[in-house]
């Protein structure tokens, strides 16, 4: 989902993601390009799974096929946020894979429990981008479908979908479309921070 010039991440992913546009596309996706990768070698940037976050009781509620909640995700985005923050303050390059389905979630990765959404808050932070995963529906559940070894279930597919507020640039976002192969997202992914950071 996040990215930044010294930190970063694309979601879900979505970024999402890193960022998936079906905010679910966006985090949906990000693994695929760059966990354990070529790619992740390569760049050298540190990869964090927003997975791995998770509480077990949330874990076990996707795994039973229940849409997390605000309250179920709010721990989790926090300390997504520390971890943003951190990487920050080391002026490192990072990529955090999650599902910022919302705005409000995506202004508390970015700002903590400070973040106090209003008319005149900032929107973005320097250094930061979302990388937006979108695709359609049919595709990404497809996809779930044929994925083996993970918990969630594609079944909860349709509420990330209805749950989702796709970024708007002002919140320093830029979309990449997940029809494309694997290695082309990476590298449209790449090609985005590029131009920016
Ligand atoms: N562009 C693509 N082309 C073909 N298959 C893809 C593409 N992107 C992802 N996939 C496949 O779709 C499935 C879901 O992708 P992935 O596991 O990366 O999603 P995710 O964003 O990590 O989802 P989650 O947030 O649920 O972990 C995987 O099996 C992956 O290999
Ligand atoms: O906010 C959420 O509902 C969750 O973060 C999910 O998006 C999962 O973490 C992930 O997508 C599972 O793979």
């Amino acid at each position: 989902m996040a990215s930044r010039r010294h930190a970063e991440a694309p979601c879900h992913s979505p970024v999402s993601s890193a960022v998936s546009g079906a905010a679910a596309a966006a985090a949906r996706q990000n693994d695929s390009y760059y966990h354990g990768s070529e790619r992740e070698r390569e760049l050298g940037w540190t990869l964090y799974e927003g997975d791995d976050y998770h509480s077990k009781e949330s874990i076990d509620k996707m795994a039973r096929g229940e849409p997390l909640t605000d309250q179920d995700r709010i721990p989790w985005l926090l300390q997504l946020h520390g971890i943003i923050q951190r990487e920050i303050t080391s002026k490192a390059n990072a990529i955090v894979l999650c599902s910022a389905l919302k705005r409000a979630y995506r202004q508390m990765l970015l700002f903590g429990r400070t973040c106090l959404p209003s008319s005149d808050s900032p929107t973005a932070v320097d250094g930061v981008w979302f990388a937006f995963l979108h695709g359609p529906f049919k595709l990404i559940q497809e996809r779930l479908e044929a994925r083996e070894g993970h918990y969630m279930s594609a079944a909860l597919l349709q509420s990330q979908f209805d749950t989702l507020e796709p970024p708007v640039d002002t919140e320093n976002a830029f979309s990449v479309d997940v029809q494309r192969s694997i290695p082309e997202v990476a590298s449209d992914i790449e090609s985005a921070l590029s131009v920016r950071l």
